[in-house]
C-alpha cells in the first residue's frame, strides 16, 4: 500500500444529524487523499454503519499513537462518549457538550502536530445555545478562540472542477466566497463592518490564497453592503465611509481588490473572469450564489488558522439524518481539500 497520506481529524458532529453516518460512509469509500481518524463515540458510528449496511471495523486509538497502515474496511476513531443517547432527528441538549468536546480533541490534536488538518461533520449551533454556551456561533468562532488568533475568515469555495468542465463557462473555474460577517442577525451587520475588521480580513484571504492555494498574487472582488453599492451614497454610505477606503489603503500595500461593487452583477460569469475570489459583506449576500452553483460539491475553509480546517457546505439536515439519503459530496471536497492544504503545510519551505 502507498503513502497513505496526511492523517486527518474528522470530528462527526452533531449526533442526532447526518454527520456520523457522513463519515462512516466516507470510510467505507476509502479516503483517495488522506488518511482519516474519526473523532466521535465509537458505539454511534458502529450503529449508524450498521443501519446502513455498512460493515465497518472501528479501530480506537488516542492522539499521538502510531497509525497503523490503512486497511480496507477499517475506521480508526478517537474516542468520544455521547452524554446521552442519541437518535437520528431528535436534537438532546445534553450532547453539546459531546459535540464541543470532539472539537476540542481535534484542535488539541492539530497543535500538537497528532493530525495534519482537521475536516469538520455539521453540528448544530441551536442546540449549543440552548445548552448554555452563550455566543456559540459556530466552529469558524471557536477554532479561531481555541487558537488564539484575533481573526479568522469563513470562506466557501466550489469543487474546482465543477466550474472548469461547465461548458460555455467564462469565470474564474472554482468560486470562492469569502464572508466579512458570518452569524449575526441582519439588523447587526452594517455596524460589525469596520475598518480595522475588513482589514485583517482581506489580509488574510489574500494571504491565504496565497499560502494553501498557491495563487500567487491573488486578486479579490469585494461586495459592497447596499444596493447598487451604495448608489452614490443614496443607498447607504458604507460603501464611501468604510470600504472604499479599506480598499484604497490595502492597494497602496499591493493587494489586487476590485470593488465595492454590486452584489448582484459581481456574481455573473464576465465579472468573475480572473478573480480569485470574492468578499460578501454578509452571509445570505455570499452563499446562497455559492450553493445555487455547487451546492453538495463545495467545502467550507476556515482561514488565519495555524493548520487546516475544511468543513462541509451543509447543515446537520435533521429531516435526513438515519435514512441513508444525505449526500456526501461536500464531505469528500472537504476531506479534498483539506489533504491538498495538508500536503501544502508539510512542504518544507
Ligand atoms: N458546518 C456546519 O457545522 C454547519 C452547520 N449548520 C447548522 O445546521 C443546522 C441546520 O441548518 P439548516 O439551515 O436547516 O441547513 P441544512 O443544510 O441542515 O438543511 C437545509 C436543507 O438541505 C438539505 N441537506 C442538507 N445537507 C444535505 C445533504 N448532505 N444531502 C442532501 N440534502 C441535504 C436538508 O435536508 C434540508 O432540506 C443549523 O443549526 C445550522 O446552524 C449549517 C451549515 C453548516
Ligand atoms: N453557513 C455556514 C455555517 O454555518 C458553518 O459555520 P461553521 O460552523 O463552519 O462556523
Amino acid at each position: 500500500m502507498g503513502d497513505p497520506g496526511p492523517l486527518l481529524a474528522l470530528t462527526t458532529g452533531e449526533p442526532a444529524g447526518i454527520g456520523p453516518e457522513l463519515a462512516v460512509r466516507l470510510a467505507a469509500e476509502g479516503s483517495p487523499a488522506g488518511r482519516l481518524v474519526a473523532v466521535g463515540d465509537p458505539g454511534l458510528l458502529a450503529e449508524r454503519a450498521a443501519a446502513l449496511g455498512i460493515g465497518l471495523a472501528l479501530v480506537p486509538l488516542s492522539p499521538g499513537d502510531p497509525v497503523p497502515a490503512a486497511r480496507p474496511g477499517e475506521l480508526l476513531v478517537w474516542p468520544v462518549s455521547l452524554r446521552a443517547p442519541a437518535r437520528p432527528g431528535r436534537l438532546e441538549v445534553a450532547n453539546a457538550d459531546y459535540v464541543l468536546e470532539t472539537l476540542d480533541v481535534a484542535i488539541s490534536a492539530c497543535r500538537a502536530g497528532h493530525a495534519a488538518g482537521m475536516v469538520t461533520a455539521p453540528l448544530h449551533k441551536g442546540v449549543i445555545l440552548d445548552a448554555g454556551y452563550a455566543g456559540f456561533s459556530g466552529h469558524t468562532e471557536y477554532l479561531r478562540d481555541a487558537c488564539g488568533v484575533e481573526e479568522v475568515v469563513m470562506m466557501l469555495a466550489t469543487d474546482v472542477a465543477l466550474h472548469a468542465t461547465r461548458p460555455g463557462w467564462v469565470g474564474s473555474p472554482a468560486l470562492r466566497v469569502a464572508l466579512a460577517t458570518t452569524h449575526l442577525p441582519l439588523r447587526e451587520v452594517a455596524d460589525a463592518i469596520t475598518a480595522p475588521r475588513l482589514t485583517r480580513l482581506l489580509r488574510i484571504l489574500a494571504a491565504d490564497l496565497v499560502r494553501w492555494y498557491g495563487i500567487e498574487a491573488p486578486r479579490i472582488a469585494v461586495c459592497g453592503l447596499n444596493p447598487h453599492a451604495g448608489e452614490g451614497g443614496h443607498l447607504g454610505r458604507e460603501e464611501i465611509d468604510v470600504i472604499l477606503p479599506v480598499l484604497e489603503a490595502l492597494r497602496d500595500e499591493g493587494l489586487r481588490l476590485d470593488g465595492p461593487l454590486p452584489a448582484d452583477t459581481l456574481f455573473t460569469p464576465r465579472h468573475l473572469e480572473g478573480v480569485d475570489a470574492v468578499l460578501a459583506m454578509y452571509h445570505d449576500q455570499g452563499l446562497p450564489v455559492l450553493k445555487y452553483a455547487g451546492f453538495g460539491q463545495a467545502a467550507n475553509i476556515t482561514l488565519g488558522l495555524p493548520f487546516p480546517r475544511t468543513s462541509v457546505d451543509h447543515g446537520t439536515a435533521l429531516d435526513l439524518a438515519g435514512s441513508g439519503r444525505a449526500d456526501p459530496g461536500s464531505l469528500r471536497v472537504a476531506v479534498a481539500l483539506a489533504a491538498d492544504m495538508a500536503a501544502r503545510r508539510l512542504q518544507p519551505v
